[in-house]
């Protein structure tokens, strides 16, 4: 019997597993697929919003403003990179003036830090590259960028190292409420807990309704990208948002922390019949000419040509404005609805829900250790001492397999014995960045694929793409000479 059983291992999951990872008890977190940051965290604008953008008064506003200030220190903890380059929402009219005007007040009613309306002198200096008919701009300059797949990952391998059980592969499927527990029923085993939350992304309302008559309906919405080459780093220096609409915080240019620009999303509904079809996440020929259309208007001469990836992640849109964190039942929670600005208020959800449950008798008492700090060991980070150190003690690091990122087979290696290990070719893109330059793997993937295969002791075509059964290879085409 555990004494917490959490549903997803996305930011949201991960966040509370680390928060519970202090306390003595037994917890146990349950991931449909084989990894951590497979949902919607893996695929996002990767902003820490400043929080001017959110309602005063709604729990979103207060936790986008706490989580943010939250990150800094977690992220230094964690060594998850992140880097505070600030944000401007451009006007483009004086009818944007005014919407400007409004976040202005919202960021100053949200207790967000120095944020500040600019003039055009003042924006252009910042960033030579925008449009020349902007009007005005907020800039918020505690607005950050993250690396959001290392973030969940950073708080789950913690968590993990601190005893919390993680099991992927493991769909709930049903939930039995017993007297005083829960059965909860798997595609594997079946698990049985004093306490549940449902961090379930976009199927949140699924588990909900596995326990309870349906209180929320979820509306799934696609936001889709293009990132562009290292080569067209410096296009923008700040995350470049336009006026927000009642659809979104609209169409972004913005630095990654790997240097590469972001660009994107649109905001389309779609029908929650696509989810897990595949189709949910496709790219299409309307949404990307929106995008481009939108990125054109803050940045004229952005170079879209230059794309290495587009892609596209799905927002937990539901029919309540707020995020819904609460008690349904007696020891059933909800973290649902978990939209933007999810990714920046994760920390600061997790220690909200844990004063509900302290508030509905949960007691808790502090491990007498536990884990609160994280090194990466990256390679190509690493100085010419340290690399020297590195590839003497072990030759692996003394091989690139990634030429555009730099990656080396030692790099590669570690994240497939790691805390909470990588079991597929995007498990390794994620830990490493093998893959993500500017051939996509295209060099670097069959070499991957290998010793992905030598590490687990299996078949080159059982290696995954991503999720468990995306194969890669399907046999031998030639035997090598
Ligand atoms: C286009 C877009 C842009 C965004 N940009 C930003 C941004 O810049 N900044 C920001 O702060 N926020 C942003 N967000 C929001 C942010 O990404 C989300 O709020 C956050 O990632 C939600 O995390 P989560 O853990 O709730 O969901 P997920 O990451 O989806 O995790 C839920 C997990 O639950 C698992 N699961 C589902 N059903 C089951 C089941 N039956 N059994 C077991 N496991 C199950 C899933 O496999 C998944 O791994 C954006 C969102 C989108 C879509
Ligand atoms: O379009 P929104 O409001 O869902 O926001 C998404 C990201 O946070 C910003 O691109
Ligand atoms: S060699 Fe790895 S992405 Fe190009």
């Amino acid at each position: 019997m555990y004494d917490v059983t959490i549903i997803g291992a996305g930011i949201i999951g991960s966040a509370i597993a680390y928060e519970l990872g202090k306390y003595q008890l037994d917890v146990c977190v349950l991931e449909a697929e084989n990894d951590v940051s497979v949902g919607t965290t893996k695929a996002n604008s990767a902003i820490l919003h400043a929080g001017y953008d959110p309602k005063p008064g709604s729990l979103n506003a207060k936790l986008n403003v706490e989580g943010s200030v939250l990150a800094k220190t977690l992220c230094e903890k964690l060594d998850v990179p992140r880097k505070e380059i600030g944000s401007l929402v451009i006007a483009f009219s004086e009818e944007d003036l005014g919407t400007i005007n409004k976040l202005y007040e919202r960021g100053i009613k949200n207790n967000v830090a120095g944020v500040r309306l600019i003039a055009p002198e003042e924006i252009l200096a910042m960033e030579p590259n925008l449009n020349k008919d902007v009007f005005g701009a907020l800039y918020a300059p505690t607005a950050a960028i993250v690396n959001p797949w290392e973030y969940a990952l950073a708080l789950a391998e913690t968590a993990s190292k601190n005893g919390i059980t993680f099991m992927f592969n493991r769909k709930v499927t049903g939930i039995d409420t017993e007297d005083g527990y829960y059965t909860l029923h798997t595609n594997a085993e079946t698990i049985d807990s004093r306490l549940v939350i449902n961090a379930a992304g976009v199927h949140a309302e699924d588990i909900h309704k596995m326990v309870a008559e349906p209180s929320f309906k979820t509306i799934p919405c696609r936001g889709e990208y293009y990132l562009l080459d290292l080569e067209e780093s410096g296009t923008v220096n700040h995350v470049i948002f336009q006026c927000p609409t009642k659809v979104g915080k609209g169409i972004l240019v913005s630095p990654t922390v790997h240097g590469n620009i972001i660009v994107g999303p649109n905001a389309e509904d779609i029908d929650s019949e696509l989810l897990d079809t595949g189709a949910d996440l496709a790219n299409t020929i309307d949404g990307l000419a929106d995008v481009a259309a939108g990125a054109r208007l803050s940045v004229p001469a952005i170079n879209l040509g230059n794309s290495i990836r587009n892609f596209s992640g799905v927002r937990a849109n539901t029919d309540q404005e707020d995020f819904i964190i609460e008690q349904v039942i007696d020891g059933f929670y909800d973290v649902a609805g978990i939209k933007s600005p999810g990714l920046t208020a994760a920390p600061a959800i997790a220690l909200h829900l844990l004063d509900i449950m302290i508030a509905d008798g949960l007691k808790l008492t502090e491990k007498d250790s536990y884990v609160d700090e994280r090194k990466r060991v990256h390679f190509d980070e690493a100085t010419i001492e340290e690399k020297q150190q590195l590839i003497s003690e072990n030759p692996d690091y003394g091989r690139i397999i990634c030429r555009c990122e730099n990656i080396t087979e030692g790099d590669i290696r570690r994240c497939l014995k790691n805390e909470l290990p990588a079991v597929s070719v995007d498990g390794v893109k994620r830990r490493t960045l093998a893959g993500m330059g500017r051939c996509q793997g295209g060099f670097c993937g069959p070499r991957v694929v290998d010793i992905i295969a030598d590490e687990l002791g299996i078949s080159p075509t059982d290696v995954d793409l991503d999720k468990f059964g995306s194969r890669i290879l399907t046999g031998v085409t030639k035997e090598a000479n």
